[in-house]
């Protein structure tokens, strides 16, 4: 700590207890108490414009490492642009217990794996995307729940997210095309599949620091957990093989594929066998897969319920939007096509990124002696010097709420992203080489969603006797900082438009 602190002189020092980002205070959220996080949260919207700063260096006290965060997007894009010279550390690897894949990767091996899964996103895998998110919010508001009613109290609206984008990502990933209501069991799964996934994703971050032997420990929640892993893996090994069994023969001379397989995991099987030696082997293929499923769904899932609450809090807000969607739209409905047309919905997703970033921190380190450079980083100077190894935290809390670009950084402002150029500066879905590969397959479920929903519903939230819509909001979207950023349980209150 002495010798970190000496060779960053010039960066503001910030004292913690427990270094946020060290595994032992990834344990503590399960206790609900960290101390890290939960000071820095407190105090994150102001703690970088109180000492003058774009770069703090965090000096933990009981247990992690000293570190570097920054929160100007210049710098952190700066960082992004080389994927190369500002590598993943070792810690930020663990996702890869499925196989490696293209997150839990850096270097040759991370390159290899994002050229296969690349192509699997595109614009036809996008127009599904769409068509499958249409054809769920229909089946949804027929379901038993919605069906009887014009107007509904939900206690946890992010049962319905959840659901969304599990089968959004089976159908578009996986060409499973279940029902809203349908929960498919397979002979050689304990519980259904959907289940399963909800399980698996749910539990990432216990799987993540726990040594195996836990899992060995007579309880019920981890058997539960161990159960569930291990049946996502035999699952995905059993379709890799029937998959591969299937393109033999339907891989045609051009190297096309029918319909059924123009999904991401037909894609990237096929683009696997084309590969050759270069492609991926089964156990890289499960890796990708599951990794899908982990970062497609839950940070799709939260967005959106987040969204909702930001929409409900904000009724000149909704507004705005309902109007928009019904300038474009009228009566008829929404397609693919008119994505584009429906930029202010896509501004509300985007400005509820900002203030709720799901992918709130990124680590870097240098693999050399390497200068960052944005104007007014540290106080006394615009430049700081990474020594090879230093960690850095891409601290995209901070850069969200830099009040030099977002000025009342947080209050909810949809039309901040009006400008394209504003876009410039986002970083909630990353940038650079390594930017979210499945960024526009979330906003374009997110913007089919919501188009459907706003134009039929209105959204709102109900007050207890005193509460205030900032009390409500802090109640109900009070951060957690695990894995990913999630927020509570949010309910919330619809009414039908046409009642
Ligand atoms: C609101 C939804 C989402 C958000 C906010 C989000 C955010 C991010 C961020 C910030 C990264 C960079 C992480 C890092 O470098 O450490 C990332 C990477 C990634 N995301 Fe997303 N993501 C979302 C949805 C999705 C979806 C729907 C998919 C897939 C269907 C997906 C697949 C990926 C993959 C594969 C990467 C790794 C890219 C690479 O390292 O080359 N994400 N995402």
């Amino acid at each position: 700590v002495y010798t970190a602190v000496k060779s960053f002189k010039d960066i503001p020092r910030y004292y913690v207890l427990v270094d946020p980002l060290n595994p032992l205070s990834f344990l503590l959220p399960i206790f609900s108490w960290n101390p890290g996080l939960d000071q820095a949260w407190k105090e994150w919207d102001t703690l970088y414009s109180r000492y003058n700063t774009e770069a703090l260096l965090y000096v933990p006290l009981l247990a992690g490492h000293v570190s570097v965060h920054c929160s100007s997007p210049e710098a952190l894009r700066m960082v992004l642009g080389d994927a190369f010279l500002f590598s993943k550390p070792e810690k930020v690897l663990a996702l890869n217990f499925m196989g490696s894949n293209v997150v839990a990767s850096t270097g040759e091996q991370w390159r290899r794996h994002r050229k296969i899964a690349a192509p699997a996103f595109d614009n036809q895998s996008y127009a599904n995307v769409w068509e499958v998110t249409s054809r769920l919010y229909h089946e949804m508001v027929i379901s038993e729940e919605w069906k009887s009613d014009d107007r509904h109290y939900f206690a946890s609206f992010n049962q319905f997210t959840t659901r969304l984008a599990l089968l959004v990502i089976s159908a578009c990933g996986f060409n499973m095309h279940l029902r809203w209501d349908e929960s498919p069991t397979r002979k050689e799964l304990t519980n259904p599949i959907d289940s399963t996934i909800v399980m698996v994703s749910k539990t990432v971050q216990e799987k993540v620091i726990f040594p195996n032997w836990v899992f060995r420990l007579p309880i019920e929640f981890l058997q539960r957990m161990r159960v569930a892993f291990a049946d996502l893996e035999t699952f995905l090994h059993n379709e890799i093989s029937a998959k591969k069994a299937e393109l033999k023969n339907d891989l045609h001379f051009d190297g096309s594929l029918s319909e059924s397989n123009k999904t991401v995991f037909g894609r990237l099987v096929a683009a696997s066998q084309q590969e050759g030696a270069k492609g991926l082997d089964d156990r890289e293929i499960a890796g990708n897969l599951f990794i899908f499923f982990f970062a497609g769904h839950e940070t799709t899932a939260h967005t959106l319920v987040a969204t909702l609450a930001m929409l409900a809090i904000h009724q000149e807000e909704q507004n705005n939007v309902y109007k928009h969607i019904m300038s474009v739209l009228g009566d008829a409905e929404p397609t693919f096509e008119d994505y584009n047309s429906l930029a202010p919905v896509l501004h509300c997703f985007h400005e509820t990124i900002r203030l709720f970033p799901a992918a709130y921190v990124m680590l870097r380190s240098p693999s050399e002696d390497t200068a960052i450079s944005a104007s007014k980083l540290t106080p006394s100077s615009d430049t700081v010097v990474l020594p090879k190894g230093t960690e850095i935290v891409l601290d995209i809390i901070g850069a969200a709420r830099n009040p030099r670009i977002y000025p009342d950084p947080a209050s909810f402002k949809p039309s901040r992203w009006n400008a394209p150029s504003a876009l410039d500066n986002f970083l909630g879905f990353s940038s650079g080489p390594r930017v979210c590969l499945g960024r526009k397959f979330a906003t374009v479920e997110a913007v089919c969603f919501l188009t459907w929903l706003l134009r039929e519903w209105k959204v709102d939230v109900k007050l207890d006797a005193g509460e205030t819509l900032g009390s409500w909001q802090q109640k109900y979207l009070k951060p957690t900082l695990g894995i990913t950023l999630k927020t509570g349980d949010v309910p919330l209150l619809l009414t039908r438009r046409s009642a």
